[in-house]
């Protein structure tokens, strides 16, 4: 039987639109805040923001409770929270002397919240789906962005009465990236379920360092970035005509995609393991088979084979690392920004076609990460946006097919809990704007990964097949 779509039109109602400023009781929010962009910032540039949606199941929740009590508690602990983040509370501007952007935050700068109804189905839009992409627009929130400033985030809060409630953040990639989006979103979520006291300090793992002489790369990179990102938008930097504007690089949401999330458990990992390990070199032995490779590899090969077709058509399919890590010396998980880079592989439909497809995706995936590991992490980095950019443009403008994930099962989501109980869901709305694939940890904690996943109608059904048989 074919997968059922959900298509439910909702009802959404802006209740507030309003600034969150920092605690104004603190000594840092009077003063202005100013960071630079490091070469991996400006590697985001003008790439679609990333946007995160985190449900939270409450079902006696009624619209009184939550403006009484769920509405001022989140507005009071964001504004605390953000004495510890002030570039969030800012916005990215360029000066006009400046060969780059800045991140600054001036006394009485803030985030953008918006507060929403919706009575929308809350059951469906929280669930693993299948329903319309297009369904969880209303509920994310928009950067502000113009010629001469962008928001580093915007937040939205949406209640669903008797239902529960969502917040929307999201999040400019030049500012933040993954790790960093959600190091803030735990410590709001700290600070909210620990009652706002005003002088608790946040925890070492969820303090922010601002430190960017630790992002050490090779010279000149960042305005090698910038250059490129501005002449894919016909401008350049020496003139006026530089632009903070989101293009729309990296492609707009399609109108006609739905989203599903498949789980793969740690059953489903072992049996993957089992299946592959016989079929590889040395059985093995030189592989790196995390549940990261695994996972990667499967959806690869299930996306690749959903999609049918051509053999002899390419498959660009890429991640993105976290070079906290990996930099010598390490960069601490605290670090604040972006420290990450883009790992790509091109290769033929054919070779994941094939009888064994998963077994080379495995190879390519592994190989991947251990490049990584194994050699200089910043290798390649100055031809990597350039060739980004060029397979972007050979997507719209032949049949390429491109992977990337956004997200990470080493995020831990599902452990955000603002005092209502863990999200009974965590989504990437922005997967259907660039052909991304999702991954967060499984929520029950098992060892399982969810991966989110925006596809047309044809390719989802096809996928749906695929998923629990291929395993
Ligand atoms: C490159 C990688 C994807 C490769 O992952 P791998 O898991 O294969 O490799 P690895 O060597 O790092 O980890 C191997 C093993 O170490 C363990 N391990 C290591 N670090 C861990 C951690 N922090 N939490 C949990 N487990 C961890 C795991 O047990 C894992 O094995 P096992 O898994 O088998 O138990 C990853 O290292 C990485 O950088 N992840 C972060 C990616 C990221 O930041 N993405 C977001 C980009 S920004 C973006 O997209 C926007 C946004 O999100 O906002």
């Amino acid at each position: 039987m074919d997968m059922v779509f959900h298509n439910q039109r909702d009802r959404m109602e802006i209740l507030e639109v309003t600034q969150v400023a920092p605690t104004s009781n603190s000594p840092e929010s009077t003063t202005e805040f100013r960071l630079p962009l490091t070469f991996s910032d400006i590697l985001w540039f003008t790439s679609p923001p990333v946007e995160r949606l985190f449900f939270y199941q409450l079902d006696e929740l009624t619209p009184a409770c939550f403006n009484s009590v769920i509405l001022p508690k989140l507005k009071r602990s964001l504004s605390l929270t953000l004495v510890h983040y002030l570039p969030l509370a800012g916005n990215l501007k360029w000066p006009p002397n400046e060969p780059k952007p800045i991140i600054l935050y001036t006394p009485n700068d803030g985030v953008s919240l918006t507060v929403a109804h919706s009575d929308a189905d809350f059951n469906i839009l929280s669930s693993n789906g299948a329903y319309d992409a297009a369904e969880l627009h209303p509920l994310k929130p928009d950067l502000v962005t113009s010629d001469i400033s962008a928001s580093a985030i915007a937040v939205q809060v949406t209640l669903f009465p008797n239902k529960g409630f969502c917040i929307g953040i999201t999040a400019h990639h030049a500012v933040l990236d993954g790790q960093t989006t959600t190091m803030f979103i735990k410590s709001w979520a700290h600070i909210c379920k620990q009652g706002n006291d005003e002088n608790s300090p946040l925890p070492p793992e969820l303090t922010p360092i601002f430190d960017r002489s630790v992002i050490k790369g090779p010279d000149g990179l960042d305005m090698l970035y910038l250059n490129q990102w501005l002449a894919t938008s016909g401008l350049d930097s020496d003139t006026s005509k530089k632009s903070l504007k989101i293009t729309s690089a990296g492609g707009g949401a399609a109108s006609d995609l739905v989203r599903a999330t498949f789980e793969i458990t740690r059953e489903d990992f072992k049996k993957l393991r089992e299946r592959v390990l016989p079929k590889l070199p040395d059985s093995g032995k030189e592989m790196h088979l995390s549940t990261f490779v695994l996972s990667f590899a499967y959806v690869t090969t299930c996306m690749v084979k959903a999609r049918g077709g051509d053999g002899d058509r390419k498959v660009a399919f890429a991640f993105t690392a976290d070079c906290r890590p990996r930099l010598n010396p390490p960069v601490s998980q605290n670090y604040f920004g972006n420290c990450n880079r883009p790992k790509f592989e091109v290769a033929k439909a054919r070779d994941f076609l094939d009888e064994n497809g998963f077994v080379f995706a495995v190879q390519k995936a592994s190989g991947m990460v251990k490049d990584l590991m194994e050699r200089w992490v910043l290798e390649g980095m100055e031809r990597i946006l350039s060739y980004s950019l060029d397979v972007l443009k050979e997507t719209s403008e032949s049949n390429l097919q491109i992977i990337t994930v956004a997200g990470s099962p080493r995020f831990g989501v599902y452990g955000t809990d603002f005092g209502w109980g863990k999200p009974h869901k965590v989504v990437i709305v922005s997967i259907d704007k660039s052909g991304a694939i999702s991954m967060a940890e499984s929520r029950d904690g098992s060892g399982g990964v969810e991966i989110g996943l925006a596809l047309n109608k044809h390719e989802m059904n096809n996928i749906s097949w695929l998923f629990p048989r291929y395993v």
